[in-house]
């Protein structure tokens, strides 16, 4: 398994007190499995994907990342699996303003010392960003700055990918584009995908497909 959730609860504090988000969530991802997480908003699916990554931690029950137990690492462990392991590409593309693409793709992949350019390249020309390369995001339309965090993320060979809306803030041609590329190069690189979407003909493109209501999976 390279992602198992086993009883997790999280809870939020707000001013009437302690609100619970997730009672109890248990579900398993497998090496080269693609999985969608669906739910009303609020529901508790970014919650998922940032336990998931390690950003914040669960108040019980257990979250293994290619079967080691977050819960046990010290943050310096938890950062290396994050750089070695895990990938994230968020709704709005994150990318470093003040770099190029080229080296906004390879920046975190190189911070684990894991660029190997032949990939790196072949995930280039996969995206068509081979022109865009010496150019700053800012120069760069929606559909070409997330396909930039898309090669980002899958520089360093994660074992898995997480994914938070990642066509969000795309018109419908190009979120399909970018879409379908993705999946295709995490099926090439055989990561494992989670993805938070609100879109139930993306979710039917995925594997399999888990919801999210009253804090559970139904
Ligand atoms: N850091 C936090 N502090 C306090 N409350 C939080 C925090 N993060 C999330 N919450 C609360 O937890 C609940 C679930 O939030 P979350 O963002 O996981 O939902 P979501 O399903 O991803 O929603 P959306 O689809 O709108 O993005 C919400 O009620 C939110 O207000």
């Amino acid at each position: 398994m390279v992602l198992e959730f086993e009883g997790v609860e999280k809870s939020f504090r707000d001013s009437e007190g302690l609100v619970p988000v997730l009672r109890g969530v248990s579900f398993g991802l497998k090496a080269g499995e693609t999985l969608a997480l669906t739910g009303e908003s609020g529901s508790g699916k970014s919650t998922v994907l940032h336990i998931a990554a390690g950003l914040e931690a669960a108040d019980a029950g257990a979250v293994r990342v290619s079967g080691q137990d977050m819960a046990q690492m010290d943050d310096a462990a938890r950062a290396g699996l994050r750089r070695t392991d895990i990938a994230l590409v968020f709704q709005q593309f994150n990318l470093i303003p003040s770099l190029t693409v080229a080296d906004n793709i390879t920046f975190q992949a190189a911070l684990s010392g894991r660029v190997d350019k032949t990939h790196v390249d072949g995930l280039v020309e996969a995206l068509g960003l081979g022109p865009q390369m010496r150019k700053y995001p800012e120069a760069l339309s929606g559909g070409q700055q997330q396909r930039v965090a898309i090669a980002r993320a899958l520089a360093a060979r994660p074992r898995l990918m997480l994914a938070d809306e990642p066509t969000g803030n795309l018109d419908e041609a190009t979120a399909e584009d970018v879409l379908a590329q993705m999946l295709k190069l995490v099926a090439q690189t055989g990561a494992a995908l989670l993805m938070v979407t609100h879109s139930p003909a993306i979710a039917a493109r995925m594997d399999r497909e888990i919801h999210l209501s009253g804090g559970q999976l139904t």
